[in-house]
């Protein structure tokens, strides 16, 4: 197949940036270039902005119930072509087609269709006062405002910021991810087929440090939703404050899921377990990559879910035999077995994995990791602290419950935590205690699109989802009468 050149969506076309420089677009199961996205600069940025700033007006004064029917129809036209979607994905990010068929693409229609409801079901708050007055709120779109996301879940994530900032009404520059920019450049294509007004969605593909930090530092952003790593959202937070700009920044984890002796441990929730650690290839910022087991069930524990991490097969994504596919580029790749090597040096006991793998055929120069579980380090060893975001989870034994909220909480992250036990009141005393965004019990990535998403400490600052992402791309304004 030839390689083809994806375009920007600037002003309702389809642009090659204006420099005309390009970047290569590699397929992580082969290694090899497939497509090129625009390397985009400043001034690519600024076209997309003036266009968003001109369809501002327009777009804020639509009936509600018209922006939904457009983010519908759009959902419409991303679901009649789920399967080219879904394997866009997979060899754009090396993630086996059939979870990008399962999970993310699914999830890309959820997002848009679950905005296009919220904001037709979005009621405004009043407030009265006994002395003959009352308040009323309204709530305004902000104007044009910056969506940049990652490559782990790229359309999934992408669609979860732009929904919520299109449907309250404000214009968008957005940026995926310069390593997976392909189902957001065709996602552009189908938003003009759709109907959007030229300039309400613009598409800026390029990398992070020169289109990302444009779109940050421009002045006619209002605010930034972002999705990261935690140097990157530190590095955003910094440059908009001076300008007062909003930001919502979701950035890493090092999340625990914690096993208790009471815990049922039925084969399909030491399932769940399996797949927290290592779902997406452990790409996902809220993969449980310490497993924090009570001493008492640690050994018979570890057996049973050694051998459920065996059994996991890592391959050619394209095959639906697949449970794990590759990391997402070399770089990363470089990363994680760096990460385990220093795993090594720290002492770390690899129970499994630990080694790179190259399946044959077409996939043998693919960026491939077996899954690693890794005993015998404390929780304060680097291995325990940093984000890894791969295919590796450390064992953890703990005493009782107190070691348990002490080891968990014992990072620099605070963003998901699962915990697994029959004990409702340990469920509701320990959920009240873990300084997580979210905490999870006996399940794991169970979502429900109004709850609020996000983390504390340097997982980020706001939360998304529901409401909570409508009142981030809105201002809201008191309106008070006196009667
Ligand atoms: N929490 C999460 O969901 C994610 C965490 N990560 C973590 O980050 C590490 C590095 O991955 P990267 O791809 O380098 O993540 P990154 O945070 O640099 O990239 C995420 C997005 O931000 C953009 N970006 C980068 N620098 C920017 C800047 N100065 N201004 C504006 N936008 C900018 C990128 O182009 C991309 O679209 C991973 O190893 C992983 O640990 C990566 C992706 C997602
Ligand atoms: O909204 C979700 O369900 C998942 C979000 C995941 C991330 O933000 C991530 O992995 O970066």
């Amino acid at each position: 197949m030839p390689s083809t050149r994806l375009a920007n969506l600037i002003d309702g076309r389809l642009q090659a940036p204006v420099d005309n420089r390009w970047l290569d677009i590699h397929e992580p199961a082969t290694g090899v270039v497939f497509a090129h996205c625009p390397d985009s600069t400043a001034a690519d940025v600024d076209a997309a902005v003036k266009s968003a700033q001109k369809a501002a007006p327009g777009w804020a004064s639509m009936p509600s119930e018209e922006r939904a029917r457009l983010i519908n129809r759009l959902a419409d036209l991303v679901e009649a072509r789920l399967e080219e979607f879904a394997a866009l994905e997979s060899r754009d990010s090396g993630k086996p087609v059939a979870l990008a068929r399962r999970l993310d693409i699914p999830r890309a229609v959820s997002n848009l269709r679950f905005f296009a409801a919220a904001i037709i079901a979005w009621d405004s708050e009043s407030h009265a006062m006994e002395s003959g007055a009352i308040n009323y709120t309204l709530r305004r779109p902000l104007g044009v405002v910056g969506c940049i996301s990652p490559w782990n879940l790229p359309l999934y994530l992408f669609t979860w910021k732009i929904a919520p900032a299109l449907a309250s009404g404000n214009t968008v520059v957005a940026k995926p991810s310069e390593i997976t920019p392909c189902t957001a450049a065709l996602l552009g294509e189908l938003s003009i087929e759709a109907g959007f007004p030229p300039g309400v969605l613009n598409i800026v593909q390029g990398r992070g440090p020169t289109t990302g930090q444009a779109i940050v530092e421009h002045p006619a952003i209002k605010a930034v939703s972002f999705t990261g790593s935690t140097r990157t959202g530190a590095s955003i937070a910094a440059t908009a404050a001076p300008q007062f700009k909003k930001v919502s920044l979701e950035l890493g984890g090092k999340n625990p899921a914690i096993v208790f002796a009471d815990a049922d441990l039925s084969d399909q929730n030491l399932d769940t377990i399996v797949r927290s650690g290592f779902a997406n290839q452990g790409e996902i910022c809220l993969c449980g990559s310490r497993l924090l087991v009570q001493r008492s069930i640690y050994d018979s524990f570890r057996e049973r879910y050694l051998a459920r991490v065996k059994a996991l097969r890592v391959g050619d994504p394209e095959e639906a035999s697949s449970d794990l596919g590759a990391l997402v580029s070399r770089e990363h790749f470089d990363k994680v077995m760096g990460c385990i090597a220093q795993a090594r040096d720290e002492g770390g006991q690899i129970l499994i994995g630990g080694h790179a793998l190259s399946p044959t055929g077409r996939c043998a120069e693919g960026w491939f990791i077996a899954p690693t579980v890794i005993d015998g380090l404390p929780n304060e060893t680097a291995t325990n602290q940093q984000e890894i975001f791969g295919p590796v989870v450390t064992l953890i034994p703990f005493e009782d419950e107190a070691d348990a909220v002490a080891i968990a909480n014992g990072t620099g992250y605070g963003l998901a935590a699962s915990l697994w036990t029959t004990d409702l009141s340990r469920a509701h005393r320990m959920g009240a205690q873990l300084d997580f965004g979210i905490v999870w019990i006996n399940c794991w990535l169970l979502r429900d699109l109004r709850t609020p998403f996000g983390g504390t400490k340097q997982s980020g600052v706001g939360r998304e989802g529901g409401a909570e992402a409508l009142r981030f791309f809105t201002e809201p304004r008191n309106i008070c009468i006196r009667y």
